[in-house]
C-alpha cells in the first residue's frame, strides 16, 4: 500500500494546448492518501474519467508527473502499477464458478493455496456471495456478476489503489443503496486507497472520506461529505451537492451585513476583504433559510414542495428565487410569507471562490 502523488498532472486530449480551456484536466496537484476512500464526483463531461484513467495508465499526462510512494509511473503501462480496477459493466469469466473468478488474480500472482482460499472466503462473505461461490457465474443476474467484479477487483490486498468507474450503474436500484453501504464497510475492512469515480452525489458522499468535486476539468473542493455541505469554497459545490442545491443571491456585503434586492440582513463574520468590481454573492442552503412566524423578511411564495420528510417553498426575496425549509410548526402560508436565514450557515462568495471572514 502506498500513496499516490499528481504533481501538477495536466491533459489536454488534442495535444499543444495555447489556453487553460484546451485542457480536458486542468493542473491539478493532489495527494491521495493510502488506506483512504475518495470519490470523483461531478457533471457529464468534468474530467473524472480523465483522472482515473491517467491513475491506472489508460492516459498518459500530457504534463505533470504521477508517483506511486516515491516511484515515478507516469509512463508505466498498466500492467505495471500494481492497481485493480472495477468498471461499469461486469469483468468476469462466465465459464468460471464464482470462487474461480475470484481467485484469479491471486492465482496471477502465485500465492500459496491456503491464503487464496482464505481471501476469496473472506471477500465473497463480505459482499454476501458465499452461497454461490460454487456456481458458474454465466447463471447469475446481472446485480451478482458486477459483484463479482466488485469481489475481482478488491481481492488483492498488496494494491497500491482500487480504482472504481460508476460501478452501480448495472444495479438493480433498491440493491443500489445495499451495496453502496457495504463497500463503505468493505473499505473499513480492507484498508486499502479507493478511488470512485461517480455523478452520483449519494453515491459520492456515502462511500467516500473525502470527495474531490469536480467541474469543467478542475477539483474546485476536495472535502469530506461535511465540509462540502456545510462550507462549500465554490458556487458549484453549492449548487452541485444537496437537493435542491445551496441558494446564491447578487449581494452588497459591507461589515458583518449583506443587503440583497433592497433588503438587509446580518451574517455570520465580518467581510472586510470583498474587493470592489467583482461580482458578490450570498450563499445560504435551504436548510438553512426558514419560514417563520416571527420577525423575517418579506418573501413571495410561488409554490410548495411537500417532500413528506420536509417541505419546501420556493418563493422570491425581491428578483431573487430562494427555496426555503417550512418548520412543521408552520401552517397555511400566505402568499408573502416571513423568512429568517441563519447567519452561521451563510456565506460569502467573491467571483465563484468562498471567502473567509472574521468573528466579529
Ligand atoms: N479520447 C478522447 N479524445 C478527445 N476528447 C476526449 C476523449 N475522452 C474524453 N474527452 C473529452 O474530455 C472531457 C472530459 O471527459 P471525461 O470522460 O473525462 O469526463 P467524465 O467526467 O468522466 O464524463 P462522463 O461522466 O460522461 O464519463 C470531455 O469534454 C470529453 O468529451
Amino acid at each position: 500500500m502506498t500513496s499516490i502523488t499528481l504533481d501538477r498532472i495536466a491533459h489536454a486530449y488534442g495535444g499543444k494546448p495555447r489556453s487553460e480551456s484546451d485542457y480536458q484536466l486542468k493542473p491539478f496537484q493532489h495527494v491521495w492518501e493510502q488506506g483512504l476512500a475518495y470519490a470523483l464526483l461531478g457533471p457529464s463531461g468534468c474530467g473524472k474519467t480523465t483522472l482515473l484513467n491517467i491513475i491506472s495508465g489508460l492516459v498518459i499526462p500530457s504534463e505533470g508527473r504521477l508517483l506511486f510512494g516515491d516511484k515515478d509511473v507516469t509512463r508505466l503501462p498498466t500492467e505495471q502499477r500494481n492497481i485493480a480496477q472495477v468498471f461499469q459493466f461486469p469483468v468476469i469469466y462466465d465459464t468460471m464458478t464464482v470462487a474461480e473468478n475470484l481467485a484469479f488474480p491471486l492465482k496471477n500472482r502465485r500465492l500459496p493455496k491456503p491464503v487464496i482460499e482464505a481471501r476469496v472466503a473472506e471477500i465473497a462473505a463480505m459482499l454476501d456471495l458465499t452461497a454461490d461461490l460454487g456456481r458458474r457465474a454465466r447463471g447469475l443476474t446481472a446485480d451478482a456478476k458486477q459483484k463479482i467484479s466488485l469481489g475481482r477487483g478488491l481481492v488483492r490486498s498488496d494494491v497500491s489503489a482500487v480504482l472504481f468507474d460508476e460501478p452501480l450503474t448495472v444495479i438493480d436500484p433498491a440493491l443500489k443503496w445495499e451495496l453502496r453501504s457495504k463497500l463503505k464497510a468493505v473499505h473499513r475492512a480492507l484498508d486499502l486507497l479507493m478511488i470512485y469515480v461517480t455523478h452520483d452525489q449519494i453515491e459520492a458522499l456515502t462511500f467516500a472520506d473525502k470527495v474531490v468535486v469536480m467541474n469543467d476539468g478542475r477539483a474546485v473542493q476536495i472535502g469530506t461529505p461535511a465540509e462540502l455541505f456545510y462550507r462549500p469554497e465554490h458556487t458549484f459545490v453549492g449548487y452541485f451537492i444537496g437537493s435542491p442545491g445551496m441558494n446564491f443571491m447578487p449581494a452588497a456585503v459591507k461589515g458583518d451585513r449583506a443587503r440583497v434586492a433592497g433588503f438587509e440582513f446580518g451574517l455570520g463574520q465580518v467581510y472586510d476583504n470583498v474587493p470592489a468590481g467583482q461580482p458578490v454573492q450570498v450563499g445560504v442552503r435551504p436548510e438553512f433559510v426558514s419560514v417563520t412566524s416571527g420577525p423575517g423578511l418579506p418573501a413571495q411564495v410561488r409554490r410548495v414542495a411537500d417532500l413528506g420528510r420536509k417541505r419546501l417553498a420556493y418563493v422570491s426575496l425581491g428578483d431573487h428565487p430562494l427555496v426555503v425549509t417550512i418548520p412543521r410548526e408552520v401552517e397555511g402560508l400566505g402568499e408573502v410569507v416571513a423568512i429568517s436565514i441563519d447567519p452561521a450557515n451563510t456565506h460569502v462568495y467573491v467571483a465563484d471562490a468562498r471567502v473567509q471572514g472574521r468573528a466579529p
